[in-house]
């Protein structure tokens, strides 16, 4: 069932859809509405997660303030039927609450949750992407075909896909898919906190066009949420998305109780692997970027009060002995982990490459969740640390 628009009254009848006659087949040609609110730009947010209901929260409130956005912003709910027997989708119009994924917020009544994926972005000419990165690459399949012509596309999902080519960040995997311009926005951005309005900061990255990126800024900004751009898309998502594996290492050492020394150590040596890691894959990776919030700022928020490190630290002081699976299912009814997946795609493009040595924590990490090691071989690796100092042209990386 699709849900009601807010804006009906003001909205023009769908114009008959065309297919696209040249360039890009992937994206349905839109006939431009020809009133003015025509000119004014369209939100939909792909996914209603714990980020991703806060996301809208945040667009939501802007978009009421800004006259360049339509007020209304519509947000794809993958469906699901609550205890009560009723609709995710149903609750949250009726509550204005996701009250599965972030209870006791409003989300701002211009927030129009959508159960049919399509339907949800066929206006929108800004598309925010904001689900768990495994859901991802069936999402954009799904989008083929569907999309405005002129949309614009933006990720707040860490994470990557490793495809027999390599390596495939979500950005690039949607900018791909669909044939969209897409750039990213990373920050040390624990959802819960921002849904109350704690202050914090965020980096949008892009590439090329600076227009679109202060205009993703716009969006997004508010006096508690304060958002710089930067122009590495690479570097700002392999940030958010590395960080996850590192709050692993840190929540083990949690769940080991080794105390704070140790936990500096691991996100210190993690940052370093992080950074050489970016610049391995792509050599325009700014150093400066590891400064912004989608960098140290994030690793040390996710490092401190994350769910990665919370599950890992569960999985430490279990031995080993509940899967993370078990205990993300257990522990964040329906959020889901990032940091696990990832480890295993790090390792495999590090097994590939012959990388694995130059990158002991990140190997450590996977061997650890996979129970080919056990939990305390988040310190016992550092006995290997001189080895990759000693690799040939590696130290260029730190
Ligand atoms: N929660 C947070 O504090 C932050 C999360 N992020 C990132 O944002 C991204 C999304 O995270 P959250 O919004 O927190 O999501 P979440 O962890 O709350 O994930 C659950 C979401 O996945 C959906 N889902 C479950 N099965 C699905 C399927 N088969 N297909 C599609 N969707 C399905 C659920 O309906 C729900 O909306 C992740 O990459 C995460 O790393 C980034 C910053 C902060
Ligand atoms: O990305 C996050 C904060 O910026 C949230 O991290 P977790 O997924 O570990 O909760």
């Amino acid at each position: 069932m699709m849900a009601p628009s807010l804006e009906s009254q003001q909205q023009l009848p769908l114009q008959e859809e065309i297919a696209s006659e040249n360039i890009n087949n992937n994206v349905v040609a839109h006939h431009q509405p020809e009133d003015e609110s025509s000119t004014k730009s369209k939100v939909a947010v792909v996914g209603s997660g714990n980020w991703g209901s806060v996301a809208s929260k945040l667009i939501a409130s802007n978009t009421l303030k800004l006259p360049s956005f339509h007020d209304e912003v519509r947000m794809w709910v993958f469906e699901e039927t609550l205890p009560s027997g009723e609709k995710l989708s149903e609750v949250i119009n009726r509550t204005n609450e996701n009250v599965k994924y972030l209870p006791g917020i409003k989300l701002g009544k211009n927030v129009v949750a959508d159960p049919d994926l399509e339907h949800a972005v066929r206006d929108a000419t800004m598309l925010v992407f904001v689900t768990p990165h495994q859901f991802m690459e069936g999402i954009c399949k799904r989008l083929v075909g569907k999309i405005r012509k002129d949309a614009e596309a933006i990720s707040l999902i860490k994470g990557m896909e490793v495809k027999k080519e390599g390596p495939c960040m979500i950005s690039t995997l949607i900018s791909e898919i669909l044939g969209v311009n897409c750039c990213v926005l990373m920050g040390a951005n624990i959802a819960n906190e921002i849904a109350v309005e704690k202050f914090s900061e965020a980096t949008v990255g892009y590439r090329g066009n600076r227009d679109i990126a202060e205009k993703w800024v716009q969006l997004f900004n508010t006096s508690y949420f304060v958002v710089s751009p930067v122009q590495d898309v690479e570097g700002v998502e392999l940030c958010g998305t590395l960080k996850n594996v590192v709050a692993l290492a840190a929540g083990f050492v949690d769940g080991l109780d080794m105390g704070n020394n140790t936990k500096a150590a691991i996100m210190r040596i993690g940052l370093r692997e992080m950074k050489a890691f970016s610049k391995l894959l792509f050599s325009s990776v700014k150093d400066s970027t590891f400064f912004e919030s989608c960098g140290v700022a994030d690793l040390i928020t996710t490092c401190l009060g994350g769910r990665n490190r919370k599950c890992a630290d569960a999985f430490a002081r279990n031995g080993g002995k509940r899967s993370f699976d078990e205990l993300e299912a257990e522990m964040l009814q329906g959020q889901k982990l990032q940091g696990v997946s990832t480890a295993k795609e790090v390792y495999e493009v590090l097994s590939y490459r012959g990388w694995l040595e130059l990158f002991p924590l990140f190997t450590t990490v996977h061997e650890i969740c996979i129970g080919r090691l056990p939990p305390s071989a988040i310190v016992e690796y550092s006995e290997h640390t001189p080895k990759f100092s000693l690799v040939e042209g590696s130290a260029q990386f730190y």
